[in-house]
């Protein structure tokens, strides 16, 4: 059987170097990132980037160190605590480059059980980051999106004063520590995808301290403006689930078992506003870029590659394709993604600067056909209610602000509608899942069913007025209820009839 990964062990065979002091660097001084939802995602990117800035640095006197911390489940504490944080990640499919062991991590605390363990950590002065990837149902946000929910049961609780069971109740319980100790300033980065996801973290724990019943905090919310920064940025490497397979590959590249090993797609990109004022690792060296343009490169990622991602997961949804490789592999989804960048949002998007907007929308196209990427429909289509508004509501509003049919984008929606109301109930992930079907089901028509559906997932509700959204939507949800084969021939029709008439 072969030995499980650890420190000791990977020493012994040479894939670490001798410990700090062994190898004569004096003086370190160890400074610290707290990583809230420690998920396939943050290993393969973020906390990646630490590793090989920390590997290029120049800068002996500095180091960065990460603890990861669950927000739901143990199991990536229990895989990677006995290997003392070890992990690697595995490079698939075109340009991949093999295994990076990565060694930054010390430990991976559990949210559920070790919340006050969290706040100390978060209050502590070596800690300068708070990094995020909870998904966008981790934000609790209130419908309108511009603060924390306060209804919400579990935002409730924690603002009654139990150990905070939320991301963001454990931000604010670590932000009033630190300010009570004078511990410095402190950066939270966000790296889900949403929108201006600085501003709206900010929004959630701002929101959060407004809400809590006890004194001080106003103080804190001045002590939050002062020494809190909240940098918005881009992230980007598309990051499946583990697998038994990915367990195998690391295994033959490393010669031990690695329970924690992640999978990553070779192309990687971060773009992030230079704004840590308690400092932060060299990102740059592992091929991050600092940049005032991080708002143009989110909405071109979320409308271009978020929005292709749900299309095709939608898609591939409803006719029982498993991974967003098969699906795109369907010459008539890959023309409705090609149709939506073409005519919706690249007339309708300001992108970065030097962006080619039809290259970078071939380029995700490309990505998306990955085939050893196993990214699923399942996981890129869950939580629709939460991921549709940020991925396409932008383009939708657009371009019926321009007297344009947005049926591509709509497509999308129909599809993902579709899925919520027909779909196998055990196959539609999603908070909302159970609700939107009932009361959808419920409703009388099928135009009242796909608005129902949208009403309960807080959906496009103003835009619902404009009659023309609806009517496309339940087009497309009338053709994808007479079967696979009509949904892909009229695809196909209305990509042609347009292209006769761009001709
Ligand atoms: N996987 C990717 O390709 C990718 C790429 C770019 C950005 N991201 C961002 O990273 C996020 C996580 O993706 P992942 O691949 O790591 O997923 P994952 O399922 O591996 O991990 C999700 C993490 O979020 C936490 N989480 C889930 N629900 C939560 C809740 N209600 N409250 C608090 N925490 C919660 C989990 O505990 C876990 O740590 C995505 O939602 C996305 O915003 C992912
Ligand atoms: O991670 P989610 O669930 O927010 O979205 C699923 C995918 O669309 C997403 O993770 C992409 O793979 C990623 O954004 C690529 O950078």
């Amino acid at each position: 059987m072969m030995p499980r990964l650890s420190r000791p062990a990977a020493r012994e065979e040479g894939l670490l170097p001798l410990t700090p002091d062994a190898a004569g660097v004096q003086g370190q001084q160890s400074l610290r990132i707290v990583h809230l939802g420690f998920g396939a995602f943050a290993r393969a990117h973020t906390a990646l980037y630490t590793e090989l800035a920390e590997l290029r640095s120049q800068d002996p006197s500095q180091q960065w160190r990460v603890v990861g911390v669950t927000q739901r489940s143990n199991t990536v504490a229990e895989q990677l605590n006995p290997q003392d944080g070890l992990y690697s990640v595995v490079d698939v499919g075109p340009g991949a480059t093999g295994v990076q062991l990565v060694t930054c991590v010390d430990e991976v605390l559990s949210g559920p059980d070790e919340s006050d363990a969290v706040v100390a950590l978060i209050a502590d002065p070596q800690t300068r980051i708070v990094c995020l990837t909870i998904t966008e149902k981790g934000y609790r946000l209130d419908a309108a999106g511009h603060g924390i929910d306060c209804a919400d049961p579990e935002i409730q609780a924690d603002l009654a004063g139990r150990a905070p069971g939320t991301a963001v109740g454990q931000i604010v319980r670590g932000l009033q520590l630190r300010h009570r100790r004078d511990a410095g300033p402190l950066a939270v980065l966000s790296c889900d995808n949403l929108p201006g996801n600085g501003e709206l973290t900010r929004e959630a724990v701002r929101s959060f301290i407004r809400a809590l019943p006890e004194d001080g905090t106003e103080e804190l919310l001045a002590g939050v403006q002062d020494s809190v920064s909240f940098p918005n940025t881009m992230v980007d490497r598309m990051v499946p689930q583990p697998t038994a397979e990915t367990v195998e590959q690391a295994a033959r590249a490393l010669g031990f078992t690695d329970e924690g090993a992640v999978p990553g797609e070779h192309f990687t990109q971060w773009i992030i506003e230079d704004d840590f004022p308690g400092g932060r690792p060299q990102w740059e060296l592992a091929g991050a870029t600092f940049s005032d343009q991080v708002r143009q490169w989110e909405d071109t990622k979320l409308r271009m590659l978020n929005a292709g991602h749900t299309l095709l997961a939608s898609l591939g949804l409803c006719v029982g394709a498993p991974t967003i490789n098969d699906a795109v592999q369907e010459e008539a989804f890959a023309r409705a993604c090609r149709e939506m960048y073409r005519l919706e949002v690249l007339p309708t998007l300001e992108l970065p600067q030097g962006v080619d907007g039809e290259a970078y929308g071939e380029e995700v196209l490309h990505r998306f056909a990955n085939e050893s990427l196993g990214h699923t429909t399942a996981k890129v289509g869950s939580d629709g209610s939460l991921k549709i508004g940020p991925r396409l509501g932008e383009t939708i509003t657009r371009c019926l602000d321009r007297g344009l049919t947005p049926q591509w984008a709509s497509l999308a929606v129909g599809a993902w509608v579709h899925h919520v109301l027909h779909g196998r109930e055990e196959d539609v992930a999603d908070p909302l899942a159970e609700q939107m079907r009932r009361q959808g089901l419920a409703a009388e028509g099928a135009e009242s069913s796909v608005s129902e559906v949208l009403r309960v997932a807080g959906l496009f509700e103003d835009l619902l007025e404009r009659d023309e959204l609806l009517r496309v939507i339940v087009e497309w949800v009338r053709i994808l209820r007479t079967g696979d084969e009509a949904l892909r021939s009229e695809i196909i029709r209305r990509s042609e009839e347009r292209s006769s008439a761009d001709g």
